[in-house]
């Protein structure tokens, strides 16, 4: 079905839809990673964002119900330059089509993605509409153009849990009668508790936190420090999450008030939070990073690490006070940072993805390091 993609500075792309018509708008990305397409889709960071993929051909392995990063869907529509509706492989339980048309979602093909990333890359990540149902571009673009902007929007409350949750393998109900604010690890045993900010939480962070021993809970993004106090955890964790941080002021707060407390590492969103707690600013990146192949130094070692990202603001390293924070990690296409450390207080962050998936396994070493931390301060 034939559909088009109009870019607020009034580029147009036609383009075909594989999953019936439809209307969809957001702030339009791109990602290199050659695969790990249903980890991008159900990654709640792209939460608002139509996301085109620079690998050429999308859907071939399928639909696997055990790669998802949420519960759902999280992008606000998918670009491909070429659909392949008869997967093979023998984990697909059905193709990307009825899997993205299920939760109305919509997916176009057929377009010059290569062109459309250039274009990104040369102009800046910028909203853009997709529709079946208007073909006047004049008319999209008007419409496009009224659609909020990416920054100063607070997306986290969009994504972040209602309520808490522990996780073992896969989300779990905490157990009756046990409220958020009580003393929930009081019988522990020698595991190391985490409580868990949510504000758009990867499963596989979930998982790479249980494999390092850890019991999670995870909790909604705004929960105050006093309630995750109660709770007693040996450590906290800032999670990733979509959109601007700026506009997350109470989690800003909450951050804040627990400098000190307990030792604390952030990823991603998390290192932003993290990053204007300590009085720090944010900013917007031209258009982002994407993909599994991005390079940071790790200052410590001098290793280049190969990493899975996917960011569209960055914190200031001017920003920082220099005399409270160490940078950890900078990133080698741009210089931008990508981790630090405090100080004085148990606090580190990273910029990118050390749980990757998709990508590559080589900063899982962090979350031994977060242990490491804890087993410090306990
Ligand atoms: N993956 C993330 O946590 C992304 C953080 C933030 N939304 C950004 O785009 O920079």
């Amino acid at each position: 079905m034939k559909a088009l993609l109009a870019l607020e500075d009034g580029r147009t792309f036609t383009c075909n839809s594989f999953t019936g018509p439809g209307e969809t708008w957001g702030e339009v990305v791109f990602n290199t990673g050659m695969t790990g397409y249903q980890e991008v889709l159900t990654d709640p960071s792209y939460r608002g964002q139509m996301v085109t993929m620079t690998y050429p051909l999308i859907g071939n392995y399928g639909i696997c119900p055990d790669d998802v990063e949420s519960g759902r869907i999280q992008v606000a529509a998918f670009i491909v330059r070429e659909y392949q509706n008869f997967p093979s492989n023998y984990r697909s339980v059905e193709t990307l089509a009825d899997y993205l048309r299920k939760q109305g979602v919509m997916g176009i093909e057929g377009l010059d993605t290569r062109a459309l990333t250039r274009h990104i890359r040369n102009v800046g990540a910028m909203r853009g509409i997709i529709s079946t149902e208007d073909a006047e571009p004049a008319s999209l673009l008007k419409r496009v153009r009224k659609t909020p902007r990416m920054s100063g929007q607070d997306l986290v409350r969009d994504v972040t849990t209602d309520t808490p949750y522990a996780w073992a393998g896969k989300p779990v109900p905490l157990a009756d009668g046990v409220a958020p604010d009580q003393n929930i690890w009081q019988h522990r045993g020698e595991k190391f508790s985490v409580v868990a900010l949510d504000f758009g939480i990867k499963y596989n962070i979930l998982r790479c936190l249980e494999s390092a021993g850890f019991e999670v809970v995870v909790v909604p993004a705004s929960t105050g420090p006093e309630a995750i106090k109660k709770m007693n955890p040996d450590g906290i964790f800032l999670s990733n999450g979509p959109g601007d941080p700026e506009p997350v002021t109470y989690a800003i707060e909450t951050v804040r008030s627990l400098l000190g407390y307990r030792p604390i590492f952030g990823i991603c969103l998390g290192q932003q939070i993290l990053g204007l707690a300590l009085g720090g600013r944010t900013f917007k990146l031209k258009f982002g990073h994407r993909g599994a192949n991005q390079p940071v130094k790790n200052m410590a070692t001098g290793k280049i690490e190969i990493t899975s990202q996917n960011h569209g603001f960055s914190v200031d390293t001017d920003s920082l006070r220099a005399e409270d924070i160490e940078i950890t990690h900078i990133n080698l296409n741009d210089n931008t940072l990508e981790g630090f450390r405090h100080k004085k207080y148990p606090a580190f962050s990273v910029q990118y993805h050390p749980e990757a998936s998709p990508g590559p396994h080589d900063s899982r070493y962090l979350f031994e390091n977060f242990k490491n931390m804890i087993r410090e301060h306990r």
